[in-house]
């Protein structure tokens, strides 16, 4: 039997003090290599500052960090070289076009001519930067803006990338192409941690997340595990009449089931606190005679998660 691969982010115990201010308490983290890791917060609830300390920009005030196999305050330079920032604009020269941009990054980074040329070209193409790649990169648009750092960014092969909301600012379009370059940046074998705000983000790319509230880890898991451990499924049943209503009210009320009730559109909603309400919702019309027009199931959101994580409303970024 093969030992399991070394994680690509291991963290322990670790503390951020900025004065009196505690930005990260007692934080844990383990990251697979390869996966894509979502750490979710509000503002302030100290994921820059996580971000910060796992790119050697900050010294944690106590506890252990390794990343790529490396520990952060013996070896950071070595951990700098196997590790790529986004949302750090600085990088881009908005003289340059956006090919330029990304030539010249490769080409600094040691690439030959005809090796950083087909770098470029990948580049561009995944971010669908193509038609603009020879316009001066201040003439793009924010979302092109965004997309070229985002490229600038994976011009090296990193072994981790930080992204720091990479949905942000973008078109529906170009968003899902952005996902979509993230999770396969994962295939070979880069690990992925993305700090966003946004649950749906953290919902379709994480492989795990960790919720973040006020410095501490108020969960770690996949969405999918948040979502079955917090968040409450529903099913809702639709009827053809107001009299089918009524009855199917009563029915499920008779049961224990506690339905909510939409009256004008003949609509019973029951929360699935354990699995077999479902067939108990089911079993209740039957025996009512009653034939709904529609049964929908509902599945938490992230959203709720957060919510009953934290105590929290999510607080988008200004
Ligand atoms: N350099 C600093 N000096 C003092 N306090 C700081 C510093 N950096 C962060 N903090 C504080 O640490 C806490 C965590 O901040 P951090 O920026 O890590 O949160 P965040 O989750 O990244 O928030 P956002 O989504 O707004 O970026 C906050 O209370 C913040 O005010």
């Amino acid at each position: 039997m093969t030992a399991p691969a070394a994680p690509s982010i291991e963290v322990r115990g670790v503390t951020k003090r900025f004065g009196r201010v505690t930005a990260l308490d007692d934080v844990d983290l383990t990251v697979p290599k390869g996966a894509v890791h979502g750490l979710l917060g509000h503002n302030g609830a100290g994921k820059s500052t996580l971000v910060g300390i796992l790119a050697t920009l900050l010294r944690p005030t106590g506890g252990s960090v390794r990343v790529a196999g490396l520990d952060v305050l013996e070896r950071p330079a070595q951990v700098r070289r196997r590790i790529a920032v986004t949302g750090q604009q600085t990088t881009l020269d908005l003289t340059m076009s956006g090919r330029d941009n990304l030539y010249m990054t490769a080409r600094l980074l040691g690439a030959g001519r005809r090796a950083a040329r087909a770098r470029t070209g990948r580049l561009l193409e995944a971010f669908e930067l193509t038609a603009a790649a020879d316009r001066p990169a201040r003439a793009y648009s924010g979302g092109m803006r965004r997309r070229l750092d985002l490229a600038m960014t994976l011009v090296r092969r990193s072994e981790v990338v930080f992204l720091d909301e990479p949905g942000t600012g973008l078109d529906p379009a170009s968003r899902l192409a952005t996902w979509d370059m993230v999770r396969r940046l994962t295939a070979t074998g880069t690990t992925v941690v993305l700090t966003t705000q946004h649950l749906e983000e953290a919902d379709r790319l994480a492989d795990a997340v960790t919720v973040l509230a006020d410095g501490r880890v108020v969960a770690t898991g996949s969405p999918e595990e948040l979502k079955r451990r917090i968040g409450r499924r529903s099913a809702t049943v639709h009827l053809a009449t107001a009299a089918d209503t009524l009855t199917a009210d009563h029915a499920l009320a008779g049961a224990g089931l506690h339905p909510e009730c939409d009256h004008p559109r003949r609509a019973l909603t029951v929360t699935l606190n354990r699995d077999r309400d479902l067939t108990a919702v089911v079993r209740a019309l039957d025996a009512a005679a009653i034939e709904p027009t529609r049964l929908t199931l509902a599945e938490p959101g992230l959203d709720q998660v957060y919510l009953a994580l934290t105590g929290h409303r999510r607080t988008e970024a200004p």
